[in-house]
């Protein structure tokens, strides 16, 4: 029986399991896939491992839910911040490692958890689409009538497009609410689908907006289908640092799979 959990931020929700002994089959694409199936397994957009990390104090390993290890997740590393509490790994504090290096976060007694993120350094912005990698690859466009935009079939069509290829790309469509507040709406590589949220995301949309000059401040926040998160950075010449993703992580349920 594998033991998992599940966690949730913003809506971004994943199997999170503890693989300190390292017995978890990490090769076996189909197990993963099927554990993140929302009708045949536990239901998850991604899946996450918690392993122990000489240095750190645990690494984290992430999956989409098509099965395939993939590019840094930012809730999924929020998430997994309040699961090494619940363990007993970290207290408030922790540093650990991903797949794009490593990570300091911050979770307090409400389970907001506050993560850093990687630095950029190079955003791409075109007339119509601005492009950046905030751990995970993000194609950022501004669109009319949010509500009714048709992220699945854009979004698909862009992810897909020679533009991206072969790696792909994460897609959000961006509207402004105010001063410094935007709503967004993406479509995951990996989960082929439209997401309650993405925090990679989310942080891509934060700074392609600063860039752009449609945000003033460096403290912004991105209203997702799932909630709601606060991105803040500082600017050191064309260097986004101090990049953080602020949001809830929640725990859900827990569970045995017969495997
Ligand atoms: N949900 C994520 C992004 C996960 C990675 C992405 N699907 C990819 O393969 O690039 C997030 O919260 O950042």
């Amino acid at each position: 029986m594998l033991k998992f959990y599940k966690y949730q931020g913003t809506g971004n929700d994943f199997v999170m399991i503890d693989n300190r002994d390292l017995k978890f089959p990490k090769k076996d694409v189909s197990l993963v896939n099927l554990l993140c199936d929302r009708k045949f397994g536990v239901g998850a957009d991604g899946l996450i491992l918690l392993e122990q990390a000489e240095g750190y104090d645990f690494r984290m390993v992430y999956y989409n839910a098509d099965g395939n290890e993939s590019t840094m997740c930012g809730n999924g590393g929020r998430c997994i911040v309040a699961f090494a509490k619940h363990l007993g790994v970290i207290k408030e504090e922790c540093c650990f490692i991903a797949v794009d290096g490593e990570h300091k976060a911050r979770i307090d007694e409400d389970n907001l958890v506050s993560l850093q993120m990687i630095d950029v350094d190079q955003v791409l912005v075109e007339k119509k689409y601005s492009f950046l990698n905030t751990g995970s690859p993000h194609h950022v466009q501004v669109v009319r009538e949010l509500d009714r935009y048709n992220v699945y079939a854009k979004g698909k069509g862009i992810r897909e497009s020679d533009l991206y290829a072969p790696e792909g790309t994460n897609v959000n469509f961006v509207e402004q609410e105010g001063p410094n507040r935007f709503r967004i709406r993406t479509y995951e590589r990996g989960v082929e689908d439209e997401t309650l949220s993405c925090g990679t995301g989310a942080t891509a949309v934060a700074i392609a907006m600063y860039e752009q000059g449609k945000a003033d401040s460096t403290t912004i926040a991105i209203e997702v289908e799932g909630g709601d998160l606060m991105i803040s950075f500082s600017k050191e010449g064309d260097k986004y640092q101090n990049v953080y993703l602020t949001g809830s992580a929640t725990f859900v349920f827990e569970g045995g799979f017969n495997i």
